[in-house]
């Protein structure tokens, strides 16, 4: 049986601004390990929503959303946060990466907040993390005087640091050049088929969804394909 990852059971989601308006309707889908999987639509509707959603940082939904085959539905903030250092991993549209800090140390970050590992432990599982994706060369830099694609890989590492479960991204290559979105789509690829990283990434670029190795679709707040 292959193992699933992620799951929504008929999530529903309505913004009351002030008039209720329903931006997701019966979502429905499941994910199973080592997928690559594009979310797909038109602006507006309801990509981001449902990532934030699947990501537990929203919980004002319908529905239920399981990680892991495990609920998530109804868990405490606190809890919530623990499980999301531990299984998710973060790819955004920009890096987020604490300028001052050196390279190795921003990817560092998740990984000493879990406290899974000590300092010794994370730091070589960081450098593990820069040379897979060919940056190891730019640990100790500050992160502000790398490029852009640099800053984006850093932004991969350090989503990889705790081993997530699940990477998802929220149109991780929308900042970046055509040469930089290719080497992130490479870099995206070789995480699912060499190291069975499951994936789940929001974009607008058509040529990368069609890539990856499942589209979801959305319309109106529904799943049109999937
Ligand atoms: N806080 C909010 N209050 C009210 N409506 C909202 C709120 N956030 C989003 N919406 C509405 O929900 C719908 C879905 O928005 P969402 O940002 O999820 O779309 P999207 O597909 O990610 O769009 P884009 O591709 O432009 O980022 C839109 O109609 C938006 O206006």
């Amino acid at each position: 049986m292959q193992d699933t990852i992620l799951e929504a059971r008929h999530i529903v989601k309505e913004f009351h601004d002030p008039v209720t308006v329903q931006v997701l309707t019966d979502i429905t889908f499941k994910i199973t390990k080592g997928e690559f999987v594009s979310v797909i639509g038109k602006s507006g509707c309801g990509k981001s929503t449902l990532l934030y959603i699947l990501s537990t940082m929203d919980t004002d939904y319908k529905g239920e959303l399981l990680i892991d085959q495990e609920l998530m539905t109804g868990r405490s903030d606190v809890e919530l946060a623990r499980i999301r250092n531990e299984k998710i991993g973060f790819v955004f549209q920009f890096h987020y990466l604490l300028n001052e800090f050196s390279v190795i140390r921003n990817v560092m970050l998740p990984g000493l907040k879990l406290g899974r590992y000590s300092e010794q432990e994370v730091e070589h599982r960081a450098l593990e993390k820069l040379k897979m994706l060919g940056i190891d060369h730019l640990a100790t830099k500050e992160a502000y005087r790398i490029s852009g694609g640099e800053k984006q890989r850093v932004a991969i590492a350090r989503a990889l640091i705790n081993d997530p479960h699940i990477v998802m991204g929220d149109e991780p290559t929308g900042n970046l050049d055509t040469k930089n979105s290719e080497m992130v789509f490479e870099i995206f690829h070789e995480l699912a088929d060499v190291h069975n990283q499951t994936l789940l990434i929001v974009t607008h670029d058509q040529g990368f969804a069609e890539r990856s190795g499942r589209i979801i679709e959305m319309e109106d707040g529904r799943i049109i394909r999937h």
